[in-house]
């Protein structure tokens, strides 16, 4: 296997490390079982609640701290490897110290250069804002290799009993829990999300593959009696090749998100990860092929909007399932509608967050802290338009306010960073700049809002700001109505809910929504006229698997995750069967 990333200080290839020991190599193991970890701060209670938080703070996935929503079911045996490898405690930070390898297109079974690449892409650390390699742009005839290519594995493996495919599928979360460390180093370097929240995407990403493949065998028609012992029946087949298109916040995740109900259900899929981000999608198409799925059946082509529109304009290509922008996603609506393709559309959004004066404020700030800081904050579904009623208004704004300057900035490769960097420069300044017109437009920054340039002098050309919360804010302003995809909560005040529900519901998104209430009725209610397909309950962006994702309006529509997704990567097919002779009419 060709390494995606080499390593400069142990000279040798990252999927090799695990004979790059360290002298705290026993503590891990030692430590197995039972954690060491201190416990997050604001933890008040066991329970679920309180594992979920301990989680959160245990950088070493050890079955103790790990939450039902991001476990390893059955425990995680491979765990004492990891802990051999990487003692997590005194791990020092790799940033800085990789350099990409080409290629990164995978087509049959092997990493290769395309056969028309049409240009040389840089790829950055946003760590560091180096240059960490180049890879090539793929023309149309790369893409109809990749199409051919996946062609002649979905023979096959559309051919495979469900359990057949299960099989699979498992042994390709096993490997990826295996290579999560991994996975989830390079995740941070190329994105610049934290360590610790990378971890939490590839523990997701493995369940996403369990859960499907448990699915997979339970893949059934249904039976129907017709007069005189005639009868019918259905069967959920195949769709044939399948396109992903992915964004890049959660390059590894999104990925999982779309290939495993694909596979799952029989089908191939090439996926075109975004430009800025290629690298974790190749170790998962390596994977893959590790497990066993036939060679063409998950292919990656590398390349940007030309390279998108070949894949989703390819006649053999049956579905399209993209995550990105508003703007994208209409033109691949348009593109597939040429060639009445399905399409799973997961846009983008400017979701409530609704928190009523009689909420536990502890939690409803918690909620709101995850709601718009997870990722740097370039996250779909969040709950960036935080309504406050005004009885508590200043008691939870102090409180955010307080909470948000506390957040440490940084390497994003250090155990203790809990925000990195943005994803570029470019879009950093974007950010930045709504945090301008909002202060001209009168809202008024509380805390944050300007670059951060850390301490550490390599990191000084890196993609920092400090986190946001404006106050101050009217419906009317930019800050509110548009995605700004960084850290940058709005503070809304309101009175009633009759109000609030008008005004959380007057955007063109629909993405999500969240509601912090003590009043069970009330939150309900709430959730029942809130026009958006994710909702949470006095909680926020947390994502199990099992619960289906998208939403309304134009943040989309199809769904990812739960049983839901198996309906948007099959077709059903009935089958009438005549036991007696036929009559005709005529
Ligand atoms: N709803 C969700 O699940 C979800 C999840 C993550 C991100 N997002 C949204 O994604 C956006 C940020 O991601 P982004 O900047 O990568 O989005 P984007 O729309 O710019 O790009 C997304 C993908 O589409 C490709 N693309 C661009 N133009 C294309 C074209 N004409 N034809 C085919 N493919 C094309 C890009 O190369 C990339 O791979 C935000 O709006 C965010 O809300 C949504
Ligand atoms: C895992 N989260 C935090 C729910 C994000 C889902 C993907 C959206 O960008």
């Amino acid at each position: 296997m060709r390494a995606l990333l080499q390593r400069e200080a142990c000279g040798g290839e990252l999927g090799e490390k695990r004979g790059c020991r360290s002298q705290d190599a026993g503590r891990g193991r030692a430590q197995r079982g039972r954690c060491a970890a201190p416990p997050r701060p604001g933890l008040r209670s066991p329970g679920v609640k309180s594992s979920r938080a301990a989680a959160l703070s245990c950088s070493r996935a050890c079955s103790c701290c790990l939450a039902p929503w991001m476990l390893p079911r059955p425990s995680l045996s491979l765990l004492p490897r990891f802990c051999s490898f990487l003692p997590i405690a005194t791990m020092s930070s790799k940033t800085s110290t990789f350099h990409l390898q080409q290629p990164l297109n995978y087509r049959a079974g092997a990493r290769i250069q395309p056969v028309d690449g049409s240009h040389n892409e840089e790829v950055y650390e946003p760590a560091t804002g180096r240059v960490m390699g180049k890879f090539l742009f793929s023309g149309e005839k790369e893409v109809d290799l990749a199409v051919q290519s996946a062609k002649a594995a979905f023979k096959i493996w559309s051919q495979k009993s469900g359990m057949e495919r299960s099989r699979v599928l498992l042994e390709a979360a096993r490997i990826i829990r295996e290579r999560r460390e991994e996975i989830a180093t390079m995740e941070t370097i190329n994105n610049g999300k934290s360590i610790f929240e990378a971890r939490v995407d590839v523990d997701i990403s493995w369940q996403c593959l369990e859960y499907y493949a448990g699915l997979a065998g339970a893949i059934a028609g249904q039976h129907v009696q017709l007069p005189g012992g005639s009868f019918a029946y259905t069967r959920r087949e195949a769709l044939g090749v399948c396109v992903g298109i992915g964004a890049w916040n959660y390059p590894f995740q999104i990925a999982c998100w779309k290939s495993a109900p694909a596979l799952a259900c029989g089908n191939a899929m090439i996926y075109k990860p975004s430009p800025l981000t290629p690298i974790s999608v190749v170790l998962l198409a390596e994977i893959f092929t590790q497990a066993g799925v036939p060679n063409g059946l998950f292919n990656v082509v590398q390349g940007g909007a030309a390279t998108g529109q070949f894949l989703c304009q390819h006649r053999d290509v049956a579905k399209v399932s993209f995550t990105g922008s508003v703007p994208t996603g209409i033109k691949i609506m348009e593109m597939s509608a040429k060639g009445i393709k399905p399409v799973t559309l997961e846009l983008g959004g400017k979701s409530p967050l609704i928190i009523f004066s009689d909420s536990v404020l502890e939690n409803a700030v918690n909620g709101a802290l995850m709601a718009n800081f997870l990722t740097q904050g370039e996250v779909c579904c969040n709950g960036t338009r935080v309504f406050v009623q005004r009885e508590i208004l200043e008691a939870f704004t102090e409180e955010v306010v307080k909470r948000t300057q506390k957040i440490k900035i940084g390497d994003p490769l250090l155990e203790d960073t809990r925000m990195g960097a943005l994803i570029s420069r470019s879009h950093l300044e974007r950010v930045l700049g709504f945090i301008s017109q909002a202060k001209e437009q009168g809202a008024k920054v509380l805390c944050g809002g300007e670059l951060y340039v850390p301490d550490d002098l390599k990191l000084k050309n890196g993609y920092y700001m400090r986190p946001c919360v404006l106050g101050d804010c009217r419906d009317d302003m930019t800050c509110v109505k548009e995605e700004i995809f960084g850290p940058v909560m709005s503070i809304l005040p309101f009175d009633t809910e009759e109000e609030v529900l008008e005004r959380a519901n007057n955007t063109t998104f629909g993405l999500a929504g969240g509601v912090f209430t003590r009043d069970i009725q009330r939150a309900h209610r709430v959730v029942a006229a809130l026009q958006a397909g994710m909702c949470f309950i006095n909680n926020y962006n947390i994502s199990p698997v099992e619960l289906p994702f998208g939403g309304y309006k134009m943040s989309g529509f199809g769904r990812e995750n739960g049983r839901a997704a198996m309906e948007y990567y099959s077709q059903l097919k009935t089958v009438c069967v005549e036991m007696g002779d036929v009559e005709s009419v005529f």
